[in-house]
């Protein structure tokens, strides 16, 4: 099987003006820009998005029963695209101009496209996310996953498949830019523990280019 996937590569540009992989990340591709976005801007972009987006509470069914998602979320997308995560099917919302904004100053930096970003919101330290891959077959086989965070800082960590010892991490900074690449999701599953300190909200937002 020829599987091309040519739309949505990373420019070399960025590859190497962004050489900071994690360390100690084999079969992995992740690069972190710090400074993607200005304090400021990222200040001014979550409280539009903490007014404006339309967030939701979802319930997931865990062991049948009906339990809540420890986050509200948000979806927006080109028309027609539909996605299914954790077993729900989201339709998009059409995007939001913050977000269109957003998502040409990504495309631009990273050289790769992307049609969809799913909001997150972690309310306080107690909204998380669990350990899991994003490897949807929607999203093609090496998907390039741009995620990135406003507000509060909160530590993400990776963790290889088959190898525990190999463990990282590290605290998303608001305004950052983590960038997942390659085989990434295949080896390595990342999580957002929950925090027992007093957190403010922060937001997170993931791009993806769905098939
Ligand atoms: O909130 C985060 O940083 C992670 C979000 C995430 O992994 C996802 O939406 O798939
Ligand atoms: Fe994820």
């Amino acid at each position: 099987m020829i599987l091309i996937f040519s739309t949505v590569n990373l420019s070399p540009h960025f590859r190497l003006q962004h050489q900071r992989h994690l360390l100690h990340m084999p079969q992995a591709e992740v690069y972190l820009v710090e400074n993607f976005l200005s304090g400021a801007e990222a200040e001014l972009l979550k409280q539009n998005l903490l007014n404006q987006a339309g967030w939701r509470q979802e319930k997931l069914k865990m062991f049948g029963k009906e339990v809540e998602q420890p986050r509200l979320t948000a979806w927006y997308a080109d028309a027609g695209k539909a996605y299914t995560y954790s077993g729900l099917t989201w339709e998009p919302q059409p995007w939001l101009p913050a977000l269109s904004q957003l998502r040409q100053k990504l495309e631009k930096t990273t050289g790769a496209q992307f049609n969809s970003v799913l909001l997150n919101l972690y309310r306080h330290g107690q909204d998380s996310m669990g350990w899991h891959a994003d490897n949807e077959p929607e999203l093609g086989q090496n998907p390039i996953i741009a995620s990135i965070s406003l507000g509060q800082p909160r530590v993400f960590a990776f963790k290889h498949n088959q190898q525990p010892e190999l463990k990282l991490r590290l605290s998303l900074e608001s305004g950052s830019l983590l960038l997942m690449a390659g085989s990434t999701q295949h080896f390595w599953k990342h999580q957002l523990p929950k925090s027992a300190k007093l957190m403010e909200p922060r937001i997170n937002l993931t791009f993806r280019f769905i098939y």
